[in-house]
């Protein structure tokens, strides 16, 4: 029985979480994008145009024996910020932390779009989704996670992100939950699997406002029930318009702002703690995680405006609890049992 671990190291400002992905034989391993929000493994390879390419590593096809083509299938696939890529497929030997899979479906990219190009450091993403939104056509994949299950010790992965500084690397783990990477209790509750993703339901909010430690003072449980999907890949939380305006107006001079897209406030600002509330389970997220990026300058030090973690949902189906709310809890995702377990650390 199998099991695995492998890092997730922060790109600048956490705008992502690569990992080493072993694809091939002999083995070329690629930093790969691991996205709770999608269920496709694409990467840059020898298919992808020159002119495409930003610096990736690319994963060499014909240099690997075990690779063999899935004849007359494609893939094609958007993501939620507009981006895209599309090209044929591939099976090959992929291994992730130790645990390996023969024959996974590999996407070799022939298509990508801008801001994939520019993300040298990406080599493609590693969907972490449910089979039945894989985009493989005419027969679609399956993911790596659902391929492997077989021979894990528990059908289930853990995601364990952290804030960049100080390079902390956070981790996945493949089939087993280490009691060393949380504090508290795992709370657990149930995922809606209808449209694929690691969808749940969140019943509101509460705002501390940790002005100075001894005050302590929680404001009283909002009810605001919504959907939600723990999506790895998504850099910001985004919550239903009501939490976050509630959010931003307990914090001086903070704004909407057509101009940046979005959330922002004074950098000398100090943001209160936000809580949501996921059946008996209070998921505090710091707000040092909310003070997110500077939006005027790109360093800290000299910005005066920065750009809130917390933004809105509003015109989306469902919220999405992205890095900023992974990297405040130690989460579970339990592909058998459909549940999400969430703990803090
Ligand atoms: C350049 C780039 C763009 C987007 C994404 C991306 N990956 O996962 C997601 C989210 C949103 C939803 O689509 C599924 N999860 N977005 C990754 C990139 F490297």
């Amino acid at each position: 029985d199998d099991q695995g671990e492998v890092s997730a190291v922060p790109q600048l400002f956490d705008v992502e979480y690569l990992a080493p992905v072993e694809i091939g034989t002999p083995p070329q391993t690629l930093m790969l994008n691991f996205d709770t929000g999608s269920s496709d493994l694409w990467v840059f390879s020898s298919e992808t145009p020159s002119r495409l390419q930003g610096g990736q590593k690319l994963y060499q096809i014909q240099d690997s024996t075990t690779s063999k083509r899935l004849a007359n299938h494609t893939w094609s696939i958007q993501y939620g910020d507009g981006s895209r890529s599309a090209g044929n497929v591939y099976l090959d030997t992929v291994s992730v932390g130790g645990v390996t899979v023969f024959q996974q479906a590999v996407e070799s990219a022939t298509t990508v779009s801008s801001s994939f190009t520019a993300d040298a450091a990406s080599s493609g993403l590693l969907g972490l989704a449910f089979d039945s939104i894989n985009q493989v056509r005419p027969n679609k994949q399956k993911t790596f996670i659902s391929n492997a299950l077989e021979s894990l010790e528990m059908g289930l992965f853990t995601a364990n992100l952290k804030k960049a500084e100080p390079t902390a690397a956070g981790n996945y783990n493949f089939g087993f939950i280490d009691e060393t990477e949380f504090t508290g209790p795992l709370s657990f509750i149930d995922v809606n699997t209808t449209r694929g993703f690691w969808e749940f339901q969140a019943s509101g909010f509460s705002i501390q406002s940790n002005a100075n430690s001894s005050s302590n003072t929680s404001s009283m449980f909002v009810p605001v029930a919504h959907s939600a999907i723990a999506d790895t890949g998504t850099t910001l939380l985004l919550l239903p318009a009501a939490i976050a305006q509630a959010y931003y107006w307990q914090v001086p001079s903070a704004r909407s702002s057509a101009v940046v897209g979005g959330w922002v406030f004074p950098c000398n600002a100090t943001l209160p703690d936000l809580t949501l509330h996921i059946g008996t389970y209070k998921a505090v997220v710091p707000g040092e995680l909310i003070k997110f990026a500077p939006a005027d300058t790109d360093d800290f030090e000299t910005a005066t405006v920065c750009y809130g973690g917390v933004q809105s949902s509003s015109g989306m189906p469902f919220a999405i609890y992205g890095d900023v709310f992974l990297k405040a809890q130690f989460t579970v995702f339990d592909v058998e049992g459909h549940q999400l377990g969430f703990a803090p650390k």
